[in-house]
């Protein structure tokens, strides 16, 4: 696949000595969403803000859309959309003016049509001529989105799209970024909502104290790190465990009359079969089962653990 960003050899010591991005190396597809996950204090602000220019690399090289982002700072933001995490918006002002002037701030001449274009993907048209300070905080978000779009990037960066914002919006947030990415934009997102990684991702990528921990499609990160569990509902509570069933590590469940079997998904050699012929060697009766998997929080706790 083609990169539409190129990180290579990125670090970035602030003034203060602290050093916030270690070794960076990433690349971003051409038409992706690509969430950046990590704990608060991770370096996901920094190294949007790296990206875009608006804090500058101490080593290593950024190209964005082929253009290198410092020597060819301009060719580069140019491309680029950044919605930050604070709402940065002259209250006074009206949707319409906010979103066409930010597009003339890149040198672009005026496009009403466009503009129209983003205000109704992002139904704000019949909000065109309020001011900001009349809107709720959900349309303010999105008056951000258009702004950052107003001057037809190709790749959008939203810094904690959704932070502070209650459970249906972030619905609808979803399903607006999805349009965004239909739309052909690239999306680098920022959260450390592990549910909004797991429902928009393509891939994830797991930034903890300044260094990429992972990235992975979001599919390959959950079948390779998440563990299955076979829970069987037993037609009676089991005192102990027989020993014949020993090699299966069976563990007792929330339920009295649960039994817990962890296996590993990917693999195919979980030797299912073998466990339910030995639970019938053994008098075991089950009336019924099901499994469970893990959800990227536990993968990405465990992660984070295993990084301790
Ligand atoms: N201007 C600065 N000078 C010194 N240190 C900074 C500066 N900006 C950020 N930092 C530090 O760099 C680290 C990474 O911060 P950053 O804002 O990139 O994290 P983050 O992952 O975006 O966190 P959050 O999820 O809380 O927004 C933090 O320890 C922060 O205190």
């Amino acid at each position: 696949m083609q990169p539409v960003i190129s990180i290579t050899g990125l670090d970035k010591t602030y003034a203060s000595g602290f050093q916030a991005l270690k070794d960076i190396h990433l690349e971003i597809y051409r038409g992706e969403i690509f969430a950046l996950l990590g704990p608060n204090g991770a370096g996901k602000t920094t190294l949007i803000s790296t990206i875009c220019g608006l804090v500058s690399p101490t080593r290593g090289r950024i190209v964005a859309d082929g253009h290198d982002i410092v020597t060819q700072y301009r060719h580069a933001r140019e491309r680029i959309g950044l919605v930050p995490q604070e709402l940065t918006t002259d209250a006074f002002e009206t949707v319409w003016n906010t979103v066409s002037f930010s597009r003339g701030l890149f040198g672009k001449p005026a496009d009403p049509d466009h503009i129209e274009k983003i205000l109704r993907a992002l139904s704000l048209w019949n909000k065109k001529d309020n001011a900001l300070i009349t809107l709720s905080g959900g349309m303010k978000r999105r008056v951000m989105i258009a702004k950052a779009l107003s001057h037809e990037p190709r790749i959008l960066f939203l810094d904690e799209p959704t932070a502070g914002v209650d459970v249906s919006l972030r619905k609808d947030m979803w399903a607006l970024v999805r349009n965004l990415r239909g739309m052909g934009v690239t999306i680098i997102l920022t959260t450390h909502y592990i549910e909004e990684a797991e429902e928009m991702a393509d891939r994830v990528g797991v930034i903890n104290r300044g260094e990429i921990v992972l990235v992975e499609g979001k599919a390959e990160l959950m079948r390779k790190l998440g563990k299955k569990q076979l829970i069987l509902q037993l037609k009676a509570p089991l005192q102990t465990i027989p020993e014949a069933l020993a090699p299966y590590a069976l563990e007792p469940g929330a339920e009295a009359c649960e039994l817990v079997y962890t296996y590993d998904a990917q693999r195919g050699n979980h030797n299912i079969a073998d466990l339910f012929e030995a639970l019938r060697s053994a008098g075991i009766a089950f009336k019924d089962l099901r499994t469970e998997q893990s959800s990227l929080e536990e993968i990405f706790v465990n992660l984070l653990r295993e990084q301790k």
